[in-house]
């Protein structure tokens, strides 16, 4: 079984540009999610977990994302059990994004 793989915000930025396909998963709250998020992101909950495995393309890179790169480490580990190829933790989460952006 692969293991996910750490990725800073500027590899993100890169292969962004050149991966259109690439999915972004951000796991924190929905509040926080709403209120401001990566472009192209999606909110998983444990409301739509199941569906989103069951559409996703699992050959594709997975990017998950949480406030501050931590718990995104667990569930980059469970998306890699269930089946996912490709999948990367957020070194930093969100506040690094929003950081590099500012
Ligand atoms: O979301 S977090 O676990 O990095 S605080």
């Amino acid at each position: 079984m692969p293991n996910f793989q750490h990725f800073s915000v500027n590899q993100l930025i890169q292969l962004a540009e050149t991966n259109p396909d690439i999915q972004i998963v951000d796991i924190r709250d929905t509040a926080s999610f709403e209120s401001a998020n990566i472009k192209g992101s999606v909110n998983l909950t444990n409301d739509n977990l199941a569906n989103f495995i069951a559409e996703a393309d699992m050959d594709q890179p997975l990017i998950v994302v949480c406030y501050h790169g931590i718990s995104s480490q667990n569930a980059a580990e469970y998306l890699i059990e269930q089946g996912f190829d490709d999948v990367y933790s957020l070194d930093g989460g969100y506040q690094a994004w929003r950081e590099s952006e500012s």
